[in-house]
């Protein structure tokens, strides 16, 4: 890869023409700035000639409109995370400061020449913008650096294209991706030719890509609504088995959190449920639900589910609506967060963001919420201090070394919602399977082993609480 020299990527083209520009600091706004160790390219060749056969070698270049530079980065640094995760190739990361992104290009048309100068010397057959573009953009764009332009949308699309398992997460990306392509069929990739990779186009384009680009828009709104259908009818599965669990009084914990923050390992830790981890974004694209049972004997259902991120693209949050709704449903909120990570609470922000837009359609207002910060085990002291401070009630555990994992429990334990009926009952010996029941769905007070039976105070569901009614003795109160 040819080195480019700092000056080489800034000194052209000054101010964008963008007449708010002004307002910028006079160091940034002349900059296309390099964010360092992006790179990804790897030194060994045979390994890379293997990668080139599949991979696309990229650069990606983002607007920097707000916040700080540090912030700025990290934002690239994610969108690079994103790119390898998706099985490219990152090659070169720019930041251009600007108010607002350009309409027509993204970047600033001068800049437009410098990514080109930049494509051509690293060898790049694609660009990723970091964030959404419109259609005319990404075309526009496209003409000019004359490789193939993709946003960050797409990208995220086309992650979990190559991680859904499910029928049920297979549908709702295809739905997902496919409400992305409807706006963009006419137009955007006519520059270029994007045929010929059987439903394959690369990162971006996987899934429903090419071959459906080609069809019409009837036919592409007729597989919209089928999928819509079949989602709708997984859904009512998932529903019942949901209500099942409701109507049985089961509290249920959903865990949330960004993507990477180590909400699987978390399942694992708690339940050993064995589910997928990976140092991936999106590993997990499908719910899983596991029993758990508190110290004291009740149970409880843990649900561990997709990933957000900042911007998650809203075609996603349409397709997983029912599954993310889940979450909402749930009696707790496990938030969690991961500790390590340079602005832990940019990523809490970008999770509630996301939960509120589920929300925000509904009346009842989102479970209580437990923040637990994850990976202490990798976070410095200083860090974690600072989040104790600015979150607190937060707990600090880590899932991989089992630090503070015990403490969770309680917390969670105290914080499921309680059988509110108390009862004290005398259950004959011969009727063994009431006492087991009361130690399974209710919260024991006190258990004594008497002669003619064992005498229970608990805490107890209204049902529960109906069928032990003929063992009741004078103690009880409702
Ligand atoms: N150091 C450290 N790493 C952890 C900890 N918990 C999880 N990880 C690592 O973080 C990465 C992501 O973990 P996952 O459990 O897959 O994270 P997730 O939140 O389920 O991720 P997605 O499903 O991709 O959204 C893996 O490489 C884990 O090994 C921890 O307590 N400490
Ligand atoms: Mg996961």
């Amino acid at each position: 890869m040819t080195e480019l020299t700092h000056d080489e990527l800034t000194n052209t083209d000054m101010l964008d023409g963008d007449p708010s520009i002004g307002e910028l600091e006079l160091e940034d706004r002349a900059s296309l700035r390099r964010v360092a160790g992006l790179s990804t390219e790897l030194a060994d060749v045979t390994e890379v000639e293997y990668r080139q056969l599949r991979l696309e070698r990229v650069v990606l270049v983002g607007v920097w409109t707000e916040g700080t530079p540090a912030q700025s980065e990290a934002s690239l640094a994610e969108l690079a995370r994103l790119a390898e995760t998706a099985g490219s190739e990152v090659l070169e990361g720019l930041v251009q400061r600007r108010m607002r992104p350009d309409p027509a290009t993204y970047i600033g048309s001068g800049k437009v020449r410098e990514l080109r100068d930049i494509v051509v010397a690293t060898g790049a057959d694609t660009v990723i913008c970091d964030g959404e573009l419109s259609p005319s953009q990404l075309r526009q764009l496209e003409e000019k650096v004359k490789v193939k332009v993709i946003d960050r949308t797409a990208l995220i699309l086309d992650i979990f294209a190559q991680h859904a398992r499910s029928k049920e997460g297979k549908a709702q990306v295809e739905l997902a991706q496919l409400q992305y392509l409807i706006p963009r069929l006419r137009g955007w990739g006519a520059a270029l030719s994007r045929q010929g990779s059987g439903g394959n186009g690369g990162v971006g384009l996987r899934g429903p890509g090419e071959t459906k680009l080609e069809t019409d828009r009837r036919r592409i709104n007729k597989r919209v609504s089928k999928l819509r259908r079949e989602i709708a009818a997984m859904d009512t599965i998932r529903e019942t088995k949901r209500g099942r669990r409701v109507a049985n009084e089961v509290p249920s914990v959903a865990i949330v959190g960004y993507t990477n923050a180590g909400k699987s390992s978390l399942l694992n830790a708690l339940t050993g449920a064995g589910v997928l981890v990976e140092d991936a974004l999106f590993a997990t694209l499908d719910p899983t639900t596991r029993r758990a049972a508190t110290a004291d004997g009740r149970t409880y259902t843990l649900t561990d589910t997709v990933g957000f991120v900042r911007h998650l693209p809203h075609q996603l949050v349409d397709a997983f609506r029912s599954t993310l709704e889940e979450a909402a449903n749930a009696d707790l909120l496990v938030h969690v967060v991961d500790g390590s990570d340079p602005a832990p609470e940019d990523q809490v922000n970008a999770v509630r963001e996301v939960l509120n837009e589920i929300t925000r359609r509904r009346t009842d207002p989102l479970p209580p919420e437990l923040l637990v910060i994850n990976k202490a085990d990798a976070a410095d002291e200083l860090a974690l201090a600072r989040l104790r401070h600015v979150m607190p009630g937060s707990i600090q555990i880590s899932a991989r070394t089992g630090t503070g994992v015990r403490e969770l429990v309680e917390t969670i334990t105290d914080r499921l919602p309680r059988p509110e009926v108390v009862v004290e009952v005398v259950i004959p010996y011969a009727r063994g399977e009431l006492v087991s029941k009361t130690h399974a769905d209710g919260e024991i007070l006190e258990e004594e082993h008497l002669p003619d039976g064992t005498r229970l105070r608990a805490r107890v569901r209204p049902e529960l609480a109906a069928a032990l009614q003929q063992f009741v003795t004078d103690g009880s109160r409702a």
